[in-house]
């Protein structure tokens, strides 16, 4: 069963500016649109302008995350990805977009979508300082300790059962 939507104030800081929504019923982001126009160049970035503002209740925060479309098909990112905005920012929301794109101009018309926000709740910590923290399965184990970028079988080479060599190769993607 789906929890009910959370109540949140909105304000438009230009009138013209649609409501940020969702999609389709069952998306995490809603839609954020430029109110400006823009053209970035390959490598530029700047800071963009969403119309609206926000009250969200204590203990929730929301995330400005890119468009998966646009960093696919224009190379656009968004360099603080996920942006944070505070339960207590009264202020616009703002978009900081890159072109990554390394020859294609990237351009923006009014209203276009160039992110989404998502709203969550975030837990407050009470730090407890201690000498030693317990000890896991990781410890301080990070940065790539499992392997570079493939599976991860040459560093866990001892866990492995032996297979078939062009098994191996299938599981492997090869
Ligand atoms: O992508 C973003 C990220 C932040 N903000 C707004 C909401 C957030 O509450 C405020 C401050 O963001 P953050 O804490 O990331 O900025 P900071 O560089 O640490 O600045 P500050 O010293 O104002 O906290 O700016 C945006 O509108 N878009």
């Amino acid at each position: 069963m789906s929890r009910p939507p959370v109540d949140v104030l909105i304000r438009r800081l230009d009138p013209e500016v649609p409501l940020p929504a969702y999609a389709h019923p069952g998306d995490a982001g809603l839609d954020l649109v430029t109110t400006e126009a823009a053209v970035l160049a390959p490598g530029e970035r700047t800071l963009l302008p969403t119309g609206v503002s926000l009250a969200l209740p204590d203990g929730y925060a929301a995330f400005v995350h890119p468009r998966s479309g646009l960093a696919a098909r224009c190379g656009l990112s968004l360099l603080n990805a996920p942006g944070t905005v505070d339960a207590g920012y009264r202020g616009e929301i703002k978009v900081i977009v890159a072109n990554l794109d390394p020859r294609e101009t990237v351009r923006f018309e009014r209203f276009d979508r160039i992110a989404q926000l998502v709203v969550q709740q975030v837990e407050k910590v009470r730090f407890h300082e201690v000498e030693e923290l317990p000890g896991s399965a990781r410890a301080a184990g990070g940065f790539g300790s499992t392997g570079g970028h493939g599976t991860g079988t040459a560093a866990r080479q001892e866990d492995s059962v032996v297979v078939e060599s062009g098994l191996d190769a299938d599981l492997r993607g090869q």
